[in-house]
């Protein structure tokens, strides 16, 4: 969708901001470009609509030579965010977001209707915020806004400069969120420039890592992470590459283990026998289509004697995640509930649980896969627990 080939800038003055640079962004794909401050990512992104002209080599958007299009016309189908935001203070937030379908000659109605309909998109109540003005909003509802006026002409591409820089972490942790949930329905393709390589990592499809003027390194953030192509890149993306691996590392079946299991209709004093033998102390109660129903101690079940049913003594299991999501995730609801545990389900049906030990044994084998380009099931490996 977007494809630069040996594109260079330099600016009057003698300075090379970017040079050669050759990459691709494919339809729907979300590339991040990070780097530390001057090197070039903020002169790239502006040569895609036209606010910079490269000094040598070509730009395509959707296939056309963008040299060759009228700038005002390439730029109707280029959402732009900026961290400045830049919203009209004497205009509502309704009438800022309707900005470019008024300016390309829709209906106010329809151009309205239109704008509502992005500021419910982006978690604003167009009812409660459309009236306000820009002065009357949070940094990050300001956020919010100008991400919806910039697809609301529904561009194919949007470039986006910072646009999560001006607000605390907390909330721009909350405005990632929200950003990824609507890009998964709009599948826009995205340049977004950051310096912050946990956002890159976090919001890219693929990372383009900036040295001075050049890329570094242009691929996904687990390979960016697990292997780093140059020691700019590794310095650049930190010693704690491993942690940060947590948030784009995703749970597979094979990482997990499986612990004691009784059936929902068995019988107490059955399962206390069978699951004393397995010296187990606790159990994952299962139903008969292998639907997680909750847990019991052991203790519990022997206690209950003749008559009771597994069933009725089973705690409600409080949480757990589902397979493919990140290890991260696994790992918090760890902290958050100080369990040595947690169940994996995909769908209802539980698959396994994770540990720490699986927890670190995953990591270091999607670190090892990527270091020598295979998928993880096929690193070999000698786990910290058979150590
Ligand atoms: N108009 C200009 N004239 C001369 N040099 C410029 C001009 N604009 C940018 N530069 C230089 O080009 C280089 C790249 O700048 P650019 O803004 O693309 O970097 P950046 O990676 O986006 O940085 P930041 O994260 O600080 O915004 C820098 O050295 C900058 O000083």
């Amino acid at each position: 969708m977007i494809r630069f080939e040996q594109v260079s800038k330099r600016y009057p003055d003698g300075t090379t901001a970017v040079d050669g640079l050759s990459f691709e962004v494919a339809e729907g794909e979300l590339v991040t470009l990070v780097g530390p401050s001057g090197c070039g990512k903020t002169t790239t992104m502006m040569m895609v609509n036209r606010l910079i002209e490269p000094t040598s080599g070509r730009i395509f958007v959707a296939g056309e030579d963008i040299a060759g299009v009228d700038p005002v016309r390439l730029r109707r189908r280029i959402g732009y965010v900026i961290q400045q935001v830049g919203l009209f203070p004497h205009r509502t937030v309704l009438d800022n977001t309707a900005t470019v379908p008024a300016l390309i000659g829709w209906k106010k109605a329809r151009a309205r209707a239109r704008a509502a309909e992005l500021l419910d998109l982006v978690g604003l109540d167009p009812k409660t915020f459309g009236s306000r003005y820009p002065e009357q909003l949070s940094g990050g509802q300001r956020q919010r806004v100008g991400v919806a006026r910039a697809l609301a002409a529904d561009p194919p591409v949007l470039l986006m400069d910072e646009p999560f820089g001006a607000v605390d972490p907390v909330v721009r942790e909350q405005l990632q969120d929200e950003f990824l949930r609507m890009q998964s329905a709009v599948r826009k393709t995205v340049l977004l420039v950051t310096h912050d390589i946990e956002e890159a990592v976090r919001l890219g499809d693929r990372i383009a890592v900036y040295g001075q003027g050049r890329i570094e390194q242009f691929d996904t953030p687990g390979a960016v992470l697990g292997a780093p192509a140059t020691p700019y890149v590794a310095e650049f993306v930190g010693a704690d590459r491993g942690l940060k691996r947590l948030s784009v590392t995703e749970i597979q079946s094979a990482d997990l283990e499986q612990p004691p299991i009784a059936r929902l209709d068995e019988s107490a004093e059955q399962a206390a026998a069978r699951l004393r033998e397995e010296e187990a102390r606790w159990a994952v109660v299962l139903d008969a289509d292998g639907d997680l129903h909750g847990w019991v101690g052991v203790d519990e079940v022997g206690l209950a004697g003749s008559g009771g049913a597994v069933g009725d003594l089973a705690h409600r299991m409080n949480s757990w995640v589902p397979v493919g999501a990140p290890l991260k995730q696994a790992f918090g609801v760890m902290l958050q509930h100080d369990a040595g545990w947690v169940a994996v389900l995909d769908g209802a049906r539980f698959l396994g649980v994770l540990t720490p030990a699986k927890l670190h044994e995953a990591l270091r084998r999607s670190v090892d896969a990527d270091a020598q380009g295979l998928a993880r099931s096929q690193v070999e490996f000698d786990s910290v627990a058979d150590a």
